[in-house]
């Protein structure tokens, strides 16, 4: 059985604890891999190859970083098929998933912050009639902490050192124990891609004791983080005390507000990806979908329908539209939302079974599933389920459909499905979220801010957004004669 190693300071090491953790595939139910259960002391011996390699590397030009950036790119497109592969293994989800997003995406964060840093800049300011000029430079903070999880795993975990490294920083990573084997395949790419020793650290283990251990370190001073809000609050109580810089990517219960006049066919074929890609485990699934009164008997019907012809099936298979959820523990917390939504008032109007699948029985399948619900006060509305589950209702008026997307405590992603500009630029506005889409959705340019308001969260990500995340401002004043 193969094991993972963590990367620290250059080099491929067991846990000083020789401790190791069982790393499931989702698709079989089956352990196929130990991962180490790395402590403190592997954060420690992190952090201090982080800070070694800091004096250089925060010195290396500008050109050099990015051409180490522009050679991992390429490297994960060399590895494409390996690293697909690997993480439709390791994560459950359709390998054709994997190699249409996530690998690529994972390829373009490097190749995105590798030409962003050439861009840049910082601001002066002449301070006219004093004789002063204030120019500012933006400095790399030092080591930072980047934790990512399990649902993108190779695309979120370089979402966030990608834009760490090239700016100077030195990095000590952690991805989820759940779905850690193309971060470690990352590992040896960076490795061979010249990084040079130090600069990024990747440590193996349990939220509760690695993850622990980087937030707690004095030295790591900047903490970015996506997964639950539950974590998220955590992190939060334990850095912001110690004045750490932090980043926090958190749940999302994004609504999906679908009005009579959009382009029906563009819409109906997006609301089946919105709500289901990636076992509908992306905190900008669209959970909530609220439908025009005038067209809602007709929507159900036509989505139900398409939704039911969804396959459910192994990751490898061509055919196969929702792989596996990513672990036992969490198909069965997605599963309680179903088995119990009629106690929380809803009508389950398709799916709601777990799936066996030939030949790999003991994998983690759900049936894609539609609620009907009507209230959004329910349980079913308000709580990430984050699986294949969506919850649909009408609207009467778009003051409804407004309040509607905004009764909740998160303000990640909203979709908005309408031909009428005046409307879109009123929702627009006033929806609570960091992220709205008009008549598409999950549409990226990495150059455009991401993350949430509420708690969905806490800064951006994306862009010159994540460069000034990863960079301490410091005026300087200079007088002249
Ligand atoms: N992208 C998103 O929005 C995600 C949302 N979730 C939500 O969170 C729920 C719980 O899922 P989990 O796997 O438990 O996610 P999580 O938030 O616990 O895990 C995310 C990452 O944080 C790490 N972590 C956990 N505890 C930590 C700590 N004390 N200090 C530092 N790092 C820590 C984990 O090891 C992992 O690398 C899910 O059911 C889902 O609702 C989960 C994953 C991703
Ligand atoms: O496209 C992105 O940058 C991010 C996508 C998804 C997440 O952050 C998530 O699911 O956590």
């Amino acid at each position: 059985m193969q094991n993972i190693l963590n990367y620290i300071n250059g080099e491929f090491l067991e846990p000083q604890s020789q401790e190791w953790l069982d790393n499931y595939e989702p698709s079989s139910g089956k352990v196929y891999s130990k991962i180490p259960n790395s402590d403190e002391r592997d954060v420690a011996l992190a952090v201090k190859a982080a800070e070694n390699a800091f004096p250089n590397w925060s010195k290396t030009t500008i050109d050099e970083r990015s051409s180490i950036l522009q050679r991992i790119s390429e490297s994960i497109l060399e590895n494409l098929e390996i690293l697909v592969i690997a993480e439709a293994k390791d994560n459950g989800k359709p390998e054709s998933l994997a190699r249409a997003v996530d690998i690529p995406r994972a390829a373009s964060n490097f190749k995105f912050f590798s030409q962003a840093i050439t861009q840049f800049s910082t601001n002066a300011h002449e301070s006219v009639g004093l004789n002063a000029v204030n120019y500012t430079l933006r400095k790399p903070l030092g080591v930072v902490g980047c934790i990512s999880p399990w649902n993108l795993p190779l695309y979120l975990f370089t979402w966030k050192i990608a834009p760490a490294l090239v700016s100077g920083n030195c990095v000590v990573a952690k991805p989820s124990e759940v779905t850690p084997m193309t971060a470690y395949l990352l590992s040896n790419i960076c490795h061979n891609a010249g990084l040079p020793k130090g600069v990024l650290n990747i440590v193996h283990g349990l939220g509760t004791t690695t993850g622990q251990a980087i937030i707690e370190h004095p030295n790591v001073k900047a903490i970015s983080f996506t997964g639950g809000t539950a974590t998220g609050e955590h992190i939060a109580r334990t850095a912001a005390p110690m004045f750490k810089k932090l980043s926090l990517e958190l749940g999302g219960k994004n609504p999906n507000l679908i009005f009579a006049d959009c382009d029906y066919d563009k819409m109906l074929e997006t609301t089946v990806r919105s709500s289901f890609a990636n076992q509908g485990q992306i905190c900008l699934c669209g959970s909530r979908i609220f439908v025009e009164a005038s067209i809602y008997d007709k929507f159900k019907t036509d989505f139900v329908n398409k939704v039911s012809q969804l396959n459910v099936g192994h990751p490898s298979s061509k055919d196969t539209n929702v792989g596996a959820l990513v672990s036992k523990p969490h198909l069965e917390k997605v599963f309680s939302y179903i088995d119990k939504a009629e106690t929380y008032g809803g009508k389950i109007l398709t799916g709601g079974n777990k799936v066996t699948v030939k030949g790999y029985e003991d994998g983690y399948y759900l049936e894609p599933t539609v609620i009907e619900v009507s209230s959004n006060d329910c349980k079913l509305n308000q709580e990430e389920i984050f699986g294949p589950v969506v919850t649909l209702m009408p609207f009467k008026t778009e003051e409804e459909a407004l309040q509607l997307a905004n009764g909740v405590r998160y303000g990640l992603a909203a979709t908005i499905w309408t031909n009428n500009l005046n409307r879109t630029m009123r929702l627009s506005s006033e929806i609570e979220a960091g992220i709205v889409w008009v008549n598409t959705w999950m549409m990226r340019d990495l150059r455009t801010p991401f993350g949430g308001m509420k708690d969905s969260g806490v800064g951006r990500e994306g862009g010159f957004e994540a460069l000034r995340f990863f960079t301490e401002p410091k005026n300087v004043c200079i007088s002249y004669e």
